[in-house]
């Protein structure tokens, strides 16, 4: 059940949504797959779901398997027990959780992942206890890509998912005369930041 499927042609990946319990990866999750936002009673995610989702990127079919983890400690086990398939991480912390921002951890034992910071929330400005600039800093201290996310306005979640997919592609294989693609500096120059007024 773990290893992907590859669609007729193109790479796949998988990608697994990682936070403590509440920090928002099933929204964020949804919000990438069908567009929405599941706003009401929060329902936490029990052991460990996936959804599939193609995405196109410079004319290549890219399959995601994306899992989404129960963040309640109960489920740590479980969890664990599927990083070393994964391709990617996403790290979500809720920006008005100070818990949720110091539970961030990644290892040395998963050199060959590719996490990228995205805080969960980001459209809760008022009630911020992480600055854009704490969580900056722990991503240049691991060398990740940052960005803050909404998954109730959609802000950059389908950027998050398109650079993973673009890593993927190339890690396929380079065509001849393609140019290398940084990752970082392709979600640098892509991605939007919150603006002060953005409380939705
Ligand atoms: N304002 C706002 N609320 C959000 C956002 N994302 C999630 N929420 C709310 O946060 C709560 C928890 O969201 P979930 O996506 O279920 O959290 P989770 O991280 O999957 O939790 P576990 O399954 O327990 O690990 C829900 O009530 C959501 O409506 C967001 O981007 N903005």
């Amino acid at each position: 059940i773990r290893e992907c499927v590859l669609p007729r042609r193109g790479p796949c990946g998988s990608v697994m949504l990682l936070g403590d319990s509440g920090v928002g990866k099933t929204c964020f999750l949804i919000q990438f797959k069908d567009g929405a936002f599941l706003s009401g009673t929060f329902i936490a995610t029990v052991g460990i779901d996936f959804r599939n989702k193609v995405v196109t990127v410079d004319g290549m079919r890219v399959k995601l398997q994306i899992w989404d983890t129960a963040g309640q400690e109960r489920f740590r086990s479980v969890t664990h027990a599927y990083y070393r398939d994964a391709q990617a991480l996403l790290l979500l912390y809720d920006i008005t959780n100070k818990a949720s921002f110091d539970n961030i951890r990644v290892g040395p034992p998963f050199p060959w992942l590719l996490p990228t910071h995205s805080p969960g929330r980001a459209d809760v400005s008022n009630e911020r206890v992480i600055s854009s600039e704490d969580g900056e800093t722990l991503a240049r201290e691991y060398g990740v890509p940052f960005m803050e996310t909404s998954a109730k306005t959609g802000m950059n979640v389908e950027l998050a998912f398109l650079a993973i997919a673009k890593e993927l592609k190339y890690r396929a294989g380079r065509q001849a005369n393609e140019p290398s693609f940084q990752l970082r500096d392709y979600v640098e120059s892509q991605k939007k930041r919150p603006s002060c007024c953005s409380f939705l």
